[in-house]
């Protein structure tokens, strides 16, 4: 998979070169370039953003910088990826989606956002996906484009070192959020460790950890339940 990121602060990005990222990219299973917006204009000043039509705070980011980027950038059988405060709220669904992609290209915008031509241009000639990380707000796309990166990479096939992993993940098949997990020391500032954890049991230790999943979920996303009702105990 190659992945291209385009965004006037491209050392936003540098903290993929650490951990999983940087590790996908030594087994050559990652190729990913960052690129400075700014280098896709031709002012003195390297204008990138100018006053919104129609009135209205902010600045908004000028058509002609991005449509030189992705000209640059993106390939037939590119993704363009658009993290967006309206775009559709990333779930893993989409990333596995886009796990089995060959390119992806992140447009981060700042400011107010990327003037809407740009978008319904790049729809003429790519697949586009505008995604949002979530009902909170972020001063631009670099911190949504990490956090799709991430979850995107973990699922390119030979990448995680241990694919079970990925088998009982929190929103993964079951639905259902992760149990609580433990380590040594068995007891730490008087706290112990759930003895059913410790009895080398492993059925029940699955039958306790289910249950906690589903506890947990309860508690704190029963909005998830639906899809998991049928692994309830
Ligand atoms: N907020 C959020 C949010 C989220 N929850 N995920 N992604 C974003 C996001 C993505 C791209 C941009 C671009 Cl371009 C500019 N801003 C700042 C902004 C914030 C609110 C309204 N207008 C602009 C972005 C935010």
């Amino acid at each position: 998979m190659r992945i291209d990121v385009v965004s006037i602060f491209p050392a936003y990005l540098d903290a993929l070169d650490l951990s999983l990222a940087g590790r996908a990219r030594e087994k050559g299973l990652l190729q990913i370039a960052t690129h400075d917006l700014r280098d896709f204009t031709h002012d003195r000043h390297r204008t990138v953003d100018d006053t919104p039509y129609g009135g209205g705070a902010g600045m908004v980011m000028k058509p002609e910088p991005w449509g030189e980027a992705l000209d640059t950038v993106a390939t037939d059988d590119s993704v363009v990826v658009v993290p967006t405060p309206s775009g559709t709220p990333f779930r893993q669904s989409l990333a596995h989606d886009l796990s089995r992609e060959r390119h992806l290209v992140f447009a981060c915008g700042r400011y107010e956002g990327i003037d809407q031509r740009v978008i319904d241009h790049a729809r003429e000639r790519w697949r586009v996906e505008e995604v949002s990380l979530g009902d909170f707000v972020l001063n631009g796309g670099e911190v949504a484009a990490l956090a799709v990166i991430e979850a995107v990479v973990r699922l390119v096939p030979g990448f995680m070192g241990n694919p079970a992993s990925l088998a009982e993940e929190s929103h993964g098949e079951d639905g259902l959020l992760e149990y609580p997990v433990y380590t040594k020391p068995a007891t730490w500032r008087g706290h112990t460790v759930p003895d059913v954890l410790l009895s080398g049991h492993h059925g029940a230790i699955a039958a306790w950890r289910h249950e906690q999943a589903l506890q947990r979920t309860r508690e704190r996303r029963p909005d998830l339940l639906g899809d998991a009702s049928e692994t309830s105990s």
